[in-house]
C-alpha cells in the first residue's frame, strides 16, 4: 500500500485530481476512450470541483460510479445523480456517464447486463474509492450477504447488493474489478477513518472489504 499524507483536504483534493487527470490523459494517448470509476459518499466532492476543470480530453472518458444505491439519478442519494452534477461540468461537461440504476427493474435483473455493457471497458484506467468508518468500500461491507461472492477473484463485474437497514437494494463493482484498475486511489479524510485503515491492513477482507484494495492502491489521506 502506497500512503499520501496532506496537510489538508484542499491539498489533497488539488494534488488528487491533478494525478487522475494526467493518469486520464496518459491513458488516451494509448486508447481511443479511458473509464474513470468514482465513488458516492461525501468525500469527493471537493476532488471533482477540481477535476471537472482539467485539461483532459473528456469527450474520450466514461465516468462510472463504482456503486450505486438503487434510486432514479435524479434522486437526492444517487451517486450517478451527485457525479453528473459535481464532476460532469465545466470541461468534463463532455464526458460520457454509464449510470448503473436502471428504471423498473432490480439490480439482481440488472447487473448481468450492466456487466455485459462494461466488459469491453476494462480494466478501469483510473478507480477513485472511498472507505467508511465500517472499513467498507464502494458498496462492500463488512459480512454482508454475499461478501463471499463480492470479494472472489471470478465474481461477476458488477453485484447486487441487499444490506438489512439500508434504504435501498445497491449494486457494486466486485473487489477484483477495482483492483485490476490500471490506477487504484483510495480517499480518506479524518483520525476515524485513518485508524480504520490501520485495523484493516491486518484484518481479513470479509471483516475490512478495504484490505482486498489496499495491496494495489495508492491510499490518500487528510487530517
Ligand atoms: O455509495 C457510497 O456511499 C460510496 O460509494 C461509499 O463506498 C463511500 O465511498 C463510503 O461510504 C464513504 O463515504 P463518505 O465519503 O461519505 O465518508
Amino acid at each position: 500500500m502506497n500512503l499520501i499524507d496532506y496537510p489538508d483536504t484542499e491539498f489533497m483534493a488539488m494534488g488528487l485530481a491533478d494525478v487522475i487527470a494526467a493518469q486520464l490523459s496518459a491513458a488516451l494517448r494509448q486508447r481511443d476512450r479511458a473509464l474513470l470509476v468514482v465513488p458516492g459518499g461525501t468525500t469527493p466532492g471537493p476532488i471533482f470541483d477540481t477535476l471537472c476543470g482539467a485539461r483532459v480530453e473528456w469527450d474520450r472518458i466514461d465516468v462510472m460510479p463504482s456503486d450505486e444505491r438503487w434510486r432514479p439519478q435524479a434522486h437526492l442519494r444517487s451517486n450517478a445523480g451527485q457525479i453528473a452534477k459535481r464532476l460532469l461540468c465545466e470541461r468534463a461537461a463532455t464526458a460520457a456517464l454509464m449510470p448503473l440504476y436502471v428504471e423498473g427493474i432490480s439490480p439482481e435483473a440488472a447487473a448481468p447486463g450492466l456487466a455485459a455493457d462494461l466488459a469491453p471497458h476494462l480494466p478501469i484506467d483510473v478507480a477513485l474509492v472511498g472507505m467508511g468508518g465500517d472499513m467498507h468500500t464502494a458498496s462492500i461491507f463488512p459480512r454482508m450477504p454475499g461478501i463471499e461472492a463480492a470479494l472472489a477473484h471470478d465474481a461477476p463485474a458488477l453485484l447486487p447488493v441487499r444490506i438489512e437497514g439500508e434504504p435501498e437494494p445497491r449494486i457494486t463493482l466486485a473487489a477484483h474489478v477495482l483492483r485490476s484498475a490500471m490506477h487504484l486511489h483510495v480517499v480518506i479524510i479524518g483520525s476515524e477513518k485513518r485508524e480504520a485503515l490501520e485495523r484493516a491492513r491486518n484484518l481479513d477482507a470479509a471483516e475490512a472489504p478495504i484490505a482486498a484494495l489496499l495491496d494495489d492502491a495508492t491510499v490518500h489521506w487528510a487530517p
